[in-house]
């Protein structure tokens, strides 16, 4: 307090998050937690460094850095932070708390999980809560709330974890039914490890693997468990040598066979990665897609790999162009429920009803698809789900009077090191839990289901 000279006494201003080093990016992290699990907004442009969340912008690089870790932390395993929290509560919060609830998570995520001093995330919590009017009459519960996790955590936080199962009830319950309580249960264990980075390279897998620091897997992606450098700081980047692909998202093009000389269209083809893939194996690719904006990263993309393709921007569905391919690659818009370990927000933003429209979706876009193809000419069907409604389910659900394309089934031996992942029909599925190695850090796929068709003459 100080005095003023007439001998009143003036009260201290309550701090202003900027004054107070630390809080404005917790105050991010729970205002962007509010609109992501709230608001069903995905993550990824929320922490976009060009169209970002103002609250995320307004945060220097090392600060966006921990944001990140605090939110996916977060996220990744909210259901045990959740029941952590709800234990030490006489009573639930009421559902109109929403607030104090994210600084509960975003400090216990902290505290459980992160490399952050438990005093500063609890002061921190408790300064937040302080400074909000809807929270301030609750800064006692939060002070001893997030004490007793501290003090908890050694005993409490293993036993906790073995007993959850990090996710929401619809995407748990989709995962059992889909691939039984085991393997759904690995998935779910290996979405709270985060996941390694692939590249797929031009020429030279084990030099690049050696200069990457990583390994080679047996699909031929060069796998790094953890990245010492910003991806454009890697040998190799500026000239084009390698791009990031999860290896699982690098075998839909190769169920092509050899393209080589052949026109190809890539129908949903931002921001490239499968582009990039069928341009160097020498096919003559049209690469569309129906975003601006996504397309003209698949320009820089390419642009950078020195690899060429026709850019076309359209929507597929009414796409007609004047001649047929020799072969078409729909990579499709799906749920995402496969990127889990690099996006864990998705299970808390999409829905069961979400799942069934993109499914719907999916199935006009086989359809028109399939009329792009030359008689005989092959299609592949891939998308980054997990779910049975938008791959198994969804082929078995297709009018089978369409008539315009058949199974094609890939056949085991046909390509290196995807037999693993082959099902009885002849379709690709890979999961998380798939790929297991030395170390979890170092095991797994993205989600992926791929079908071959070939167009009827
Ligand atoms: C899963 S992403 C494709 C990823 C890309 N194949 C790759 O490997 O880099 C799906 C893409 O489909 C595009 N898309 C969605 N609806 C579309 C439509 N009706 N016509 C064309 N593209 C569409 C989206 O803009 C998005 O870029």
């Amino acid at each position: 307090m100080t005095r003023r000279p007439n001998g009143t006494v003036r009260k201290p201003k309550p701090a202003v998050a900027s004054d107070v080093p630390g809080l404005p990016v917790r105050m991010a992290a729970a205002k962007l937690l509010s609109i992501v699990v709230d608001a069903r907004t995905p993550l990824d442009g929320l922490t976009d460094n060009d169209n970002g969340h103002p609250h995320y912008l307004a945060l220097d690089g090392r600060d966006r850095a921990l944001l990140r870790a605090i939110l996916t932390t977060a996220l990744r395993f909210r259901v045990t932070i959740g029941k952590l929290i709800s234990k030490r509560l006489e009573r639930p919060l009421p559902p109109n708390a929403s607030t104090l609830t994210h600084i509960l998570h975003v400090g216990a995520a902290q505290i459980l999980f992160l490399d952050v001093p438990d005093s500063a995330a609890v002061d921190l919590a408790v300064t937040h809560a302080k400074g909000d009017p809807r929270t301030a009459r609750f800064a006692a519960l939060v002070n001893g709330l997030l004490r007793s996790l501290a003090r908890g955590k050694e005993s409490e936080l293993g036993p906790m974890l073995d007993a959850t199962l990090d996710a929401p009830p619809w995407f748990a319950d989709m995962l059992v039914n889909a691939y039984g309580e085991p393997k759904a249960h690995a998935i779910l264990a290996a979405h709270r490890v985060e996941a390694p980075v692939d590249f797929t390279v031009k020429t030279d897998p084990e030099g690049w693997a050696g200069r990457l620091g990583g390994f080679v897997l047996p699909t031929g992606t060069v796998r790094v468990e953890k990245l010492q450098a910003n991806v454009s700081d890697l040998p190799g980047f500026a000239e084009g040598d390698w791009w990031v692909q999860d290896a699982a998202a690098a075998l839909p093009a190769r169920l092509l066979g050899d393209v080589a000389g052949r026109r190809v269209a890539d129908l949903c083809a931002a921001p490239g990665g499968k582009t990039a893939q069928l341009a160097l194996a020498g096919a003559d690719v049209t690469a569309l897609d129906v975003s601006r904006n996504r397309l003209a990263r698949l320009v820089r993309n390419l642009e950078r790999l020195r690899l060429t393709a026709t850019v076309v921007q359209s929507d597929l569905l009414s796409y007609a162009p004047d001649e047929l391919f020799d072969a078409v690659l729909l990579d499709a818009p799906c749920s995402s429920t496969g990127t889990v370990r690099r996006h864990p927000d998705v299970p808390w933003t999409k829905s069961a009803e979400d799942v069934a429209k993109l499914a719907a979706l999916q199935a006009g876009m086989i359809e028109a698809a399939a009329k792009l193809v030359k008689p005989g000419g092959r299609l592949i069907f891939s998308n980054c789900s997990l779910d049975p409604a938008e791959g198994e389910q969804l082929l078995r659900d297709l009018p089978a009077e369409s008539g315009d394309v058949s199974p094609d089934p890939i056949r085991p031996g046909e390509i290196a090191g995807v037999d693993p992942f082959l099902s009885e029909d002849g379709t690709l599925r890979t999961t998380p839990a798939d790929l297991q190695l030395a170390t979890p850090g170092i095991s797994g796929l993205d989600g992926f289901f791929a079908a071959r068709f070939r167009r009827n003459a």
